[in-house]
C-alpha cells in the first residue's frame, strides 16, 4: 500500500475509494474495504481509502479527547494488511472542512484520480450535512465519479461502530471488543521505571508508557495479555489501576509481568494485545494477600495464553 499525503505530486493511478476515519479498522471497516477491492478488481481500478490523521472533531474542538482504538500509524499499519493499493491521508484543514460535498469530489477526482466512490446509505460528508446518497450520486453523474452504494457489516443484528467497541474496551470487555475488531485490542508504548516494589515480592513488572495521550485504555482490571519485546511473544498478565494495597502515588499504571522473561527492558517498546479479562483490581489486607493472588493470576492467565 503506498502512504499518500494531502495533495500528491504525482497522481496515482485511477482508484475506487472510500471516505472515512476508520478509528480501529474493525470489521465493519474491512467489510466496505473488501467492497471497495472488488470493485476496483472488476473495473480494472486501483483500490484506496481517503482518511484524516487527525479526528475531525479534534480538528475544530483542540480541547476534545477521542480516546482512540487506533493511533494514526497503528491505522496505516492496519489499512495495509488489507491488501489496498492506496491510503490518502489528507489533514483535515479549515479550507477542507468548509467544501461541499461536491467540491469534495471535484477534490477528490482531481487529487486522487478517484473515478469511483464506495458510499454507506448513510454515510455523509461535505460541509452541508442535509445532502445524501442520491446527492451524491448526482455530483457523481456530473463530475464523472461512479458513486456506488456500500452494504453494511451486520453482526448479530447490531452494526460494529468504533464507539460500540470503545464503549466495550472502557467496560473492561476485551474479547467482545476483539470479535467486533477482527484482531485483540493493543497498546504501543515504552518501558518506563515504576516504584521499584514489583521484583522485591518476585513479580517484576514492566510499565508501560503509551506512545498517544488519545489512545484508549481499557478500564482498570487484571487481563491475561500478549506480550512483543523485540519481535518475540510472550505470554503475560496486566494490570491497569492504582495499586490499592501499596497505596503508593495517584498515577494511573499500565503494568505487565512477562511469563518466562528475565531482562531489563527500560526504554524499550513493547506491544500489550488484550486477551482477556480476568479480575477487578483489589485492595488486599497485606502483600502476602497479594502475592497469593498473583500466583493464582498467572495460573489463570496462562488458560488463555
Ligand atoms: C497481574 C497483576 C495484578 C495485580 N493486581 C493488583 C491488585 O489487585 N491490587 C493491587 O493493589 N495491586 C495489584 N497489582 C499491582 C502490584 O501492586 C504492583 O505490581 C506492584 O505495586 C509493583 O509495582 P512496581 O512495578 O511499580 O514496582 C497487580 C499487578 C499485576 C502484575
Ligand atoms: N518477567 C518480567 N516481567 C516484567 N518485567 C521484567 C521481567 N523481568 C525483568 N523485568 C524488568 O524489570 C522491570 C520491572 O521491575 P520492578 O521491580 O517491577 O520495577 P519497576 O517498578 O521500575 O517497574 C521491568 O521494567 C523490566 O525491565
Amino acid at each position: 500500500m503506498q502512504l499518500l499525503r494531502n495533495i500528491p505530486e504525482v497522481l496515482p493511478r485511477a482508484c475506487v475509494a472510500t471516505i472515512g476515519f476508520f478509528d480501529g479498522v474493525h470489521l465493519g471497516h474491512r467489510y466496505l474495504i473488501e467492497q471497495v477491492r472488488e470493485a476496483a478488481s472488476v473495473r480494472g481500478l486501483a483500490s484506496g481509502v481517503v482518511t484524516f490523521p487527525v479526528h475531525p472533531r479534534k480538528v475544530v474542538q483542540p480541547e476534545y479527547r477521542p480516546e482512540l482504538l487506533t493511533t494514526c500509524e497503528e491505522k496505516v499499519s492496519l489499512l495495509a494488511d488489507t491488501g489496498l493499493d492506496y491510503c490518502m491521508m489528507l489533514d483535515f484543514t479549515s479550507e477542507i472542512a468548509v467544501l461541499s460535498a461536491r467540491e469534495f469530489m471535484l477534490f477528490l477526482r482531481d487529487h486522487y484520480n478517484i473515478r469511483a466512490l464506495v458510499v454507506g446509505y448513510d454515510h455523509r460528508f461535505g460541509h452541508n450535512r442535509s445532502e445524501g446518497f442520491d446527492d451524491y450520486v448526482g455530483y457523481g453523474q456530473e463530475l464523472g465519479i461512479e458513486v456506488i452504494l456500500a452494504r453494511a457489516y451486520i453482526d448479530k443484528e447490531t452494526a460494529v461502530s468504533s464507539s460500540g467497541i470503545r464503549q466495550l474496551l472502557l467496560e473492561g470487555c476485551v474479547s467482545e471488543a476483539a470479535a467486533c475488531l477482527g484482531y485483540d485490542y493493543f497498546l504501543n508504548g515504552m518501558v518506563v521505571s515504576g516504584y521499584r516494589v514489583g521484583r522485591k515480592i518476585g513479580f517484576p513488572t514492566a510499565n508501560l508508557r503509551v506512545d498517544d495521550p488519545d489512545k484508549l485504555v481499557p478500564s482498570d482490571g487484571v487481563y491475561a495479555v500478549r506480550v512483543t519485546v523485540a519481535g518475540r511473544v510472550y505470554g503475560g498478565m496486566l494490570s491497569i489501576g492504582y495499586r490499592p494495597t501499596m497505596a503508593n502515588g495517584t498515577d494511573r499504571s499500565i503494568e505487565v509481568n512477562i511469563f518466562n522473561f528475565h531482562s531489563d527492558i527500560y526504554e524499550q517498546y513493547i506491544c500489550l494485545s488484550f486477551v482477556r479479562y480476568l479480575r477487578p483490581e483489589l485492595k488486599f489486607d497485606s502483600i502476602d494477600g497479594l502475592i497469593a493472588q498473583l500466583y493464582k493470576d498467572a495460573e489463570d492467565a496462562s488458560r488463555y495464553l
